[in-house]
């Protein structure tokens, strides 16, 4: 398990007062006080001057007849901007004007707006200035006019970074614009009006979100978009915070009014901000934290004192003493939540830097894995641990049955032998010998087998080794018969249970277990789904050469999933503090299969007419067909939202006991895995994506439907998403994706 490192937290200077500062100057105040970023206006107050002046003289000396020529706004010059090349560095960002607005229903407004836009982000872009921050639409702005200006602004330069402002809910605190006329007092379109559409909700919490959300569809998810979030005094409701941290957040603005005062007088956050904070700090990559309008950084000047002050100089030096203790209380609070933040989770610490990243699943069937694949599952600090447990439940239970002889155990894909040996001390616990056969098809593997069942003092001896696909495997041999398994040892699953064809290698291994009390290790297994908003994955997939027609999207991926936020949740739980997604079940396996199954599968095997001579129903000649399944879920979403696929996840009873309650059980499921098996790491999440993503709105319903189809020769999925509401009784029917497949892609038996 690696080392947690301490976090690395960027903390910025915003001051929307900072008009015509010189940037190498306010750069080194801001160092000296200890911020790592700093924000600088593009344009100065001399620009904002003249445009308003432009404006207001347009409007007064324009006839209505000629206002279809509107004003030209002039390139900047010189004292329009501080910004210089010279002066950029990785620590700026740049914001655009706060006082304009690019979504106005008013033309001319629209107009300056846009034109003011475009040359401020041209300019930055020139200067090398690679991260903006640009304000969020204003209320009664035209959204998708809004949104289409930083489709067009995105183009304006290959290594911009832009971030929208938004408020988590309501509106901006920090609008910067108190210093300035905003251009959106000369619109004469009425904002009642204007506003109608978006602000229909009254108080809900979503609206600021369904604008980011407009703003994030229409630039195609882009990769260089992000939001920068403002955080408000009162911290929203949990779902509200989940929604943003599937976005992708890159800083988060703290305005003064979300920090408290404490007893002492310093600014502190609340409860709720902090574990905020701590949540989206674990975010692979960390959002920067932009302290706005709070702590002057004239403060950090080194302006020598003068050597005798006068005595009024004396009075207002005592009176300020707290305060020059500390002139920068705020951003001292945040580094000391910085290095107080909780450690993480075993498996984000395991996980660390795969966070959303998508891996394709394994293949331990067809592919044969490389030791140091291995050598990651056995740093498992759970899987291992809960197997001895099941093994020794399972020979406690065998003990009457088996009298005094010795229990034969076989553990099945094997690997280096991390089963085979926590198989003996299980046996050691339970106080009944027994003699193990490894059995592996990794040919690489098995000679690490072999070595290990010479060297090693607990295998030597009880340990026989056997090279073989178990399909093939005719069981046992001691003393010259074939005996039959009285436990059988698996690991074969895969992050959707079955994916890794468990099902397949243990139907074909199964003659070996002993008929009457033969036991499987694990006894069954579910598969797990649920729809889930995952704007990151997404965008990634959407990037990826093939646009909409490639395989891409018709791959399950192994992913750990991190910035997703869960469109349905488990009614039961009505905690404010926690909430649990609504995960329900696919599909169960268990094994041993009843014999009848095998018996007919063996008969379809070839197709021959006396057999069953029809075939499978997608192909072959049905042999396998008992392993397909399908369903059908349903799960309702009170809070709207955007669903990018399904996320999948596996349980399994490894063994429950037959005399008493006891089992042993494994689970990557987020609603059981914390009582079945906390801090197990050795599975990620499995992602099914889907194309175009579907709005689903508030209080819809989404039902899936999943298939495991099998042609005999290889085992797929299939899915299909479904978003409708119910009004009076009838069902409407909202959005549906594209049957998805991934036949191409399947697992070969
Ligand atoms: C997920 S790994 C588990 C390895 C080991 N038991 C552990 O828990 O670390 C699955 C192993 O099963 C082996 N395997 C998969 N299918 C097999 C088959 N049909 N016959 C024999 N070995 C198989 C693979 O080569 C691989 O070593």
């Amino acid at each position: 398990m690696p080392d947690e490192r301490a976090p690395m937290w960027y903390i910025g200077q915003h001051d929307s007062t900072r008009n015509d500062a010189d940037t190498n100057s306010v750069s080194h105040q801001a160092h000296n006080a200890g911020y790592d970023l700093l924000t600088i206006p593009i344009t100065t107050a001399h620009f904002h001057d003249r445009i308003i002046n432009l404006v207001e003289q347009y409007e007064n000396g324009t006839d209505s007849a000629d206002r279809q020529v509107l004003p030209l706004v002039s390139p900047l010059m010189p004292v329009d901007t501080t910004l210089d090349p010279q002066d950029t560095s990785s620590a700026l960002i740049a914001t655009t004007a706060s006082w304009i607005d690019l979504g106005s229903k008013d033309a001319l407004v629209a107009h300056v707006s846009r034109h003011v836009f475009n040359l401020e982000v041209q300019y930055a872009a020139f200067c090398g200035v690679s991260n903006i921050l640009i304000k969020g639409p204003i209320e009664g702005s035209d959204i998708v006019q809004y949104s289409r200006a930083i489709l067009e602004a995105l183009a304006m330069g290959a290594y911009l970074q832009l971030h929208i402002e938004v408020p988590m809910s309501g509106e901006l605190e920090d609008t910067g614009e108190s210093e300035y006329t905003h251009l959106a007092e000369f619109s004469t379109t009425p904002v009642s009006d204007a506003h109608v559409e978006e602000d229909a909700g009254g108080d809900d919490e979503y609206i600021s979100w369904d604008k980011w959300d407009v703003v994030r569809t229409l630039s195609n998810y882009h990769p260089r978009l992000s939001v920068a979030l403002e955080l408000p005094r009162q911290v929203p409701s949990l779902s509200v915070q989940s929604r943003w941290f599937s976005e992708p957040l890159r800083i988060l603005t703290f305005p003064r009014t979300s920090f408290l005062r404490n007893a002492k007088g310093y600014p502190v956050l609340s409860k709720a901000h902090q574990n905020l904070l701590t949540r989206y700090m674990r975010l692979r990559y960390a959002p920067w934290l932009l302290l706005s309008n709070v702590d002057d950084l004239s403060a950090a000047t080194d302006a020598s004192p003068s050597p005798e002050p006068t005595p009024a100089e004396a009075v207002s030096k005592a009176r300020n003493s707290q305060k020059a203790k500390d002139p920068f209380p705020h951003l001292r609070y945040l580094r000391h939540l910085q290095s107080a933040q909780p450690s993480r989770p075993a498996l984000e610490r395991f996980g660390q830097g795969y966070q959303d990243y998508l891996q394709s699943p394994l293949q331990p069937l067809t592919d044969n894995l490389e030791s140091i694949t291995y050598e990651v599952f056995e740093k498992d600090p759970i899987k291992y641990e809960w197997y001895e447990r099941a093994v020794a439940l399972a020979l406690q239970d065998l003990k009457p049955v088996i009298g005094n002889r010795e229990a034969i155990i076989a553990v099945v894909g094997s690997g280096r032998g991390p089963l085979v040996a926590r198989s003996l001390l299980a046996s050691k616990q339970a106080g009944v010998p027994v003699k193990v056969w490894a059995v592996e098809k990794n040919l690489n593997a098995h000679v690490l087998l072999q070595r290990r069942a010479m060297r090693d003092n607990l295998w030597r001896g009880n340990v026989t080794v056997v090279k073989t696909d178990m399909r093939a495997w005719n069981g046992p041999v001691v003393e010259g018969a074939v005996r039959k398994v009285d436990i059988m040892v698996s690991e074969l699953l895969g992050s959707f249970a079955d994916n890794e064809l468990s099902p397949e290698c243990l139907d074909g291994v199964q003659h070996v277990l002993h008929p009457d009390h033969g036991i499987n290790i694990p006894q069954s297994y579910t598969a797990h789904a649920t729809p889930i908003a995952t704007p990151k994955i997404y965008g990634d997939l959407f990037g990826r050469p093939g646009g909409l027609a490639a395989d891409k999207w018709e791959i399950p991926y192994v992913v750990m999933l991190q910035q997703l936020d869960f469109l349905s949740l488990d009614s039961n739980i009505s905690n404010a503090e926690v909430q649990l997604p609504n995960v329900q079940e696919a599909w169960a396996f268990s094994h041993p299969i009843p014999n009848t199954i095998l018996s007919q599968a063996k008969a379809r095997a070839g197709g021959s007419l006396e057999r069953g001579g029809a075939g499978g129903a997608v192909g072959g000649d049905g042999h396998n067909e008992h392993n397909s399944r399908s369903c059908t879920m349903q799960f309702k979403c009170t809070r709207r939202g955007m669903c990018h696929g399904l996320a999948g996840y596996f349980e399994s009873i490894l063994y429950a006991s037959r005399n008493s309650a006891k089992r042993v059980e494994l689970s990557t499921n987020p609603v059981t895995m914390a009582d079945k098996s906390k801090d197990m790491i050795s599975w990620f999440p499995i992602f099914f994506p889907i194309k175009v993503p579907i709005l689903v709105p508030d209080n819809a319903d989404i039902e899936v439907k999943m298939w495991r189809q099998t042609d005999d020769r290889k085992v797929w999925y299939e899915w299909i998403i479904e978003a409708s509401e119910t009004t009076k009784g009838r069902k409407r029917r909202l959005g549906m994706s594209e049957l998805h497949s991934s036949r191409k892609n399947g697992c070969i038996m």
